[in-house]
């Protein structure tokens, strides 16, 4: 190591490094607060907003009055129990990474196929109401003024468009029955879609663009189904509402109702509340939890003296007769626990759906039902007892699914209708899910004073985040039942997890609509893809990291208040964003599948995602502003030390360098703790001194020959690598920087591939630029490239002014978002930008052990690919390489193709 190197200490020295050029001071700060101005995605807007103050309600009432920002559409399905709404937000906002884009294509400059592209990402909102509360709902939507397009629509500034001409979409009894009542109330018409059609719509859509839409539920085990979009028909739909439809589905708009039953959804709320005087559809479900139906319900053995009748294969245990224990002479209704009632119906009900599905399923050769309509509500009984009837009746041969969305089928097939949305079009890479806190209060009343200030607003959060933690609270156990039905047992779903529906409610986020990501071209096998190496299905692992995630948490709100200047405001978000992030890691250990297929890189991004809630848009920014000056003073002595060497050793001595300097991951506890043992170069000198090879996956060799062998042998150098880069400081500048000078020196282009939004420690796309225009201070090689590739802005207007004529010939070193903002990366989504520069790509570098080790571990390329990363988790090392901490992994591969 060059003397510099091991002599600087940066923590002492850096502030002195200041930028020297004020117009790149400029730049910094430009470039910082647009970040913090303008996310891609969007952000909560809590002005105004209120909380119902009711002890008794479980589902807390909120209003958000102002989170309405440029709502275009709204769907509506009035059923005769409920009102599903679904409403679209759109943002049309430029990021400043558009603003980089658009002035390059005006520079003419261009990476390769890059392509610019109007950010028209919009989300999809899901709310229920009562429909005997029709009056609370028509308050959302005035309040929110969906029916006028959005407060900040348009035609709402302009004044364009009058209450006397807008005309919703609506499907369901209601859309006629309370026609008059929308007009009258918010001067509204209703255009009325017909009800099948809209179920089915709706029920297409998500089985072609939601990933894990449809799922199994058998014994308490929630299974995601992966639906094949080439064999999705013919299956069978069963709406369960008020009352039940079924529906034969053959393909888009071709379908025929083949039969239902009145005894739905309708029949259990309206019969329970005869019975048991339980007050809504939700506490009937929560009381069925406790109940043993055997006292309601005649079993075999009631008939059989405690005996099976084994020759037709009943069970003792089996129901005989829903309800026939009742007829009892002795015994009046207030003698039967409604419990016990409440369990009775809900099961008889079920059984009955169950089997008459299946019988339609027989009649027309089907093999898959799916299950949908707000009487299933994410209940595991409901759907267990469904399951085992359909298994039953058809010996394992027809298959029951559900739906995440099941209550909404009909109303988003009605906002289908509204064709400029082009819904149809979108497939799964280009939407994604996300949980904010309001999400769970869907379907909420609206009152309570509206909210002025900041401060009100934080306690809101605050007092939305004690609801919200409440509402994860277990259903407490009940006591083993004793029954089946038809010659099964009782379905087992009844542990200490169950939900009732008031969290189930957290189940459904809202939907980004991105048309802007792509899946990676270079994927070998993009069906067989699975983005996550470790599985959270695992209790024991899900358990391990929601512990870590929980005791990381602390030192991040720390950091995070920190990033802002430590204010009582930023201290009152942190607390939120603490207390919001605990629910959801709440909630999840409770029901890991809550949010759809739980994976590392999800939870990992949860995270993420929450902290730009509160509105801490980059809690790392000092560290990584620190970490990166402290590397760039040295990296001048670092590219001199490595010109010094021979090829071999250097490429040799360039991947040690990345390998080592991974260690700066402010992600990890064990190298949180490091940080506190010595400055920046003394870690970064401790790691490369501990690199010793063979690594525990040490494929260096074979990159080696790759690039550099010689004679008959010698290959082409690649043409395009993608470096996917990881953290700031010293893992980016010192690390994979010179790693991408070798490439260039050697005649390969080079993009570097980053985040779009912050992550941890992570560089971002936005902020690659400012760091290679200073590490181009102190090495040609990198300025030409850069220059080559656009990043320079000082280049740019000398090639402005050139008119493009004397454009230098050197291989480019660009940039590309990646489209994530976490600290690991799912190739089925990725930017459309760095979809484009990929397809001229042949070779891939992964680093870090969010994007090389969490996930991507197991990915195939078509090209060549190389995964690096340091292993700074114990466990990890042990199980996935049994190895230890610190251990460092270099997986080279061939390209699929080439093999
Ligand atoms: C979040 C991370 C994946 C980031 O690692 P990186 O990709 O920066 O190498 C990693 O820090 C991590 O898995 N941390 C949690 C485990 C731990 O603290 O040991
Ligand atoms: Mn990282």
């Amino acid at each position: 190591m060059a003397s510099e190197l091991n002599n600087s200490n940066p923590d002492h020295d850096y502030s002195k490094e200041k930028l020297k050029h004020s117009s790149k001071e400029e730049m910094v700060s430009t470039m910082t607060n647009s970040m913090h101005r303008s996310s891609s995605r969007p952000q909560l807007d809590v002005s105004r907003a209120a909380i119902q103050e009711d002890s008794e309600d479980r589902n807390p009432t909120i209003l958000l009055p102002n989170q309405s920002d440029d709502i275009s559409h709204l769907a509506l399905d009035i059923g005769g129990s409920l009102i599903k709404l679904v409403y679209f937000s759109r943002h049309e906002e430029q990021s400043p990474d558009d603003k980089r884009r658009s002035m390059k294509k005006r520079f003419g400059l261009s990476n390769g196929n890059r392509r610019s592209y109007p950010i028209l990402g919009g989300r999809l909102h899901f709310v229920k109401f009562e429909t005997g509360k029709l009056n609370e709902c028509l308050d959302f939507i005035s309040s929110k003024q969906l029916h006028r397009g959005g407060i900040d629509s348009p035609s709402w500034r302009s004044g364009t468009q009058t209450d006397d001409n807008i005309v919703i979409k609506a499907t369901g009894g209601g859309a006629y029955k309370f026609a008059d009542v929308l007009k009258e109330r918010l001067g509204v018409s209703l255009d009325k879609e017909d009800e099948m059609s809209c179920l089915v719509a709706g029920a297409n859509f998500l089985l072609k663009a939601i990933r894990h839409e449809a799922f199994t539920h058998m014994e308490g085990q929630k299974e995601f189904v992966q639906i094949d979009h080439n064999d999705m028909f013919p299956y069978l739909l069963v709406n369960v509402g008020s009352g039940v439809s079924i529906i034969k589905v053959d393909g888009d708009g071709k379908y025929q109702r083949v039969s239902g039953t009145n005894v739905g959804g309708g029949t259990f709320w309206g019969l329970g509340r005869l019975l048991t005087k339980c007050k809504n559809f939700d506490e009937l479900l929560e009381l069925s939890q406790q109940g043993d139906n055997s006292n309601v319900d005649m079993l075999v053995g009631d008939i059989y003296g405690g005996l099976d009748y084994s020759k037709i294969g009943l069970s003792a245990s089996t129901i005989a007769s829903s309800f026939g224990k009742t007829i009892s002479e002795t015994k009046e209704l207030s003698d039967y626990r409604p419990e016990d009632i409440s369990l009775s119906l809900l099961r008889m009900i079920s059984y009955n759906i169950g089997q008459i599905s299946y019988l339609n399923a027989l009649r027309y050769g089907l093999k898959k039902i799916f299950f949908g309509g707000f009487f299933i509500r994410g209940h595991a009984y409901t759907m267990d007892t469904i399951s085992f009837a359909v298994h039953f009746w058809s010996k394992g041969q027809a298959q029951a699914m559900f739906l995440r969305h099941e209550g909404f089928l009909g109303a988003l097939g009605a906002f289908m209708s509204y064709e400029k949305h082009g819904l149809d079009y979108l497939r799964a890479h280009q939407l994604v899910e996300r949980f904010p806190m309001e999400a769970p209060c869907i379907g909420g009343k609206i009152h309570g004073p509206p909210l002025g200030n900041l401060n009100e607003k934080i306690s809101w959060l605050e007092k939305f985040v004690q609801k919200g933690t409440q509402i994860t609270a277990p259903v407490p156990m009940a006591p083993p039942g004793t029954t089946g039905m038809g010659g099964f047992e009782r379905p087992s779903s009844r542990g200490n997890t169950l939900r009732s529906d008031a969290s189930a409610a957290l189940n459904i986020g809202v939907l980004h609509l991105m048309p802007t990501l792509e899946e990676f071209p270079l994927l070998a096998d993009p069906k067989m893809y699975e983005p996550n190496t470790i599985d959270l299905l695992d209790h024991g692992e899900l358990e391990y990291w929601v512990t870590v995630l929980s005791e990381h948490l602390p030192d991040l709100v720390d950091k995070a208040v920190a990033s802002e200047g430590g204010t009582d405001d930023a201290k009152r978000r942190g607390d939120a964003f603490a207390h919001a992030f605990s629910a959801h890691l709440a909630r999840l250990m409770e029901e890991p599948a809550a949010y759809g297929k739980l994976g590392l890189a999800k939870l990992l991004e949860l995270r993420e995602e929450c902290l730009r809630e509160f509105q801490f848009m980059d809690a790392y920014i000092t560290i990584k502003e620190r970490e990166n000056e402290a590397s760039l003073a040295v990296l001048p002595d670092l590219l001199i030390e490595l010109d010094s060497m021979n090829e071999e050793d250097r490429l040799l001595a360039l991947i040690e360098g990345v390998l080592a300097a991974n260690i700066f991951d402010w992600g990890s506890r064990a190298c949180v703790d490091l940080y506190h043992k010595g400055t920046i170069i003394d870690i970064y000198r401790m790691s490369r001194k501990k690199m010793q090879r063979p690594w525990r996956v040490d494929d260096f060799d074979m990159f080696k020959e790759k690039m550099l062998s010689s004679g008959d042998k010698k290959s082409q150098p690649y043409k395009r690598a993608l470096f996917f880069v990881d953290n700031s400081g010293a893992d980016v500048v010192l690390g994979m920087l010179p790693l991408a000078r070798e490439l260039l020196r050697r005649g390969t282009e080079v993009v570097l591939v980053a985040n779009s939004l912050p992550a941890l420690n992570d560089v971002t796309a936005l902020e690659l630029p400012e760091i290679v225009a200073e590490a181009a201070k102190h090495c040609d090689i990198i300025r030409k490239a850069a220059e080559a590739g656009g990043l320079l802005m000082d280049a740019m207007v000398s090639i402005q002014e050139d008119g493009l004529k004397n454009h230098s010939t050197s291989v480019s070193l660009m940039v590309a978002e990646n489209g994530s903002g976490g600290p690991c990366i799912d190739l089925r989504q990725v930017s459309s930008e760095l979809a484009a520069v990929a397809k001229d790509a042949d070779l891939i570098i992964l680093e870090g052990m969010g994007r090389a080790i969490h996930t991507n571990l197991n990915a195939h390329f078509k090209c060549d690919s190389l995964k690096l990363a340091m292993v700074k988790n114990q466990r990890l090392a042990e199980k996935l390489f049994n190895g230890n901490i610190y251990d460092c992994i270099c997986r080279f591969e061939p390209g699929k193709e080439q093999l």
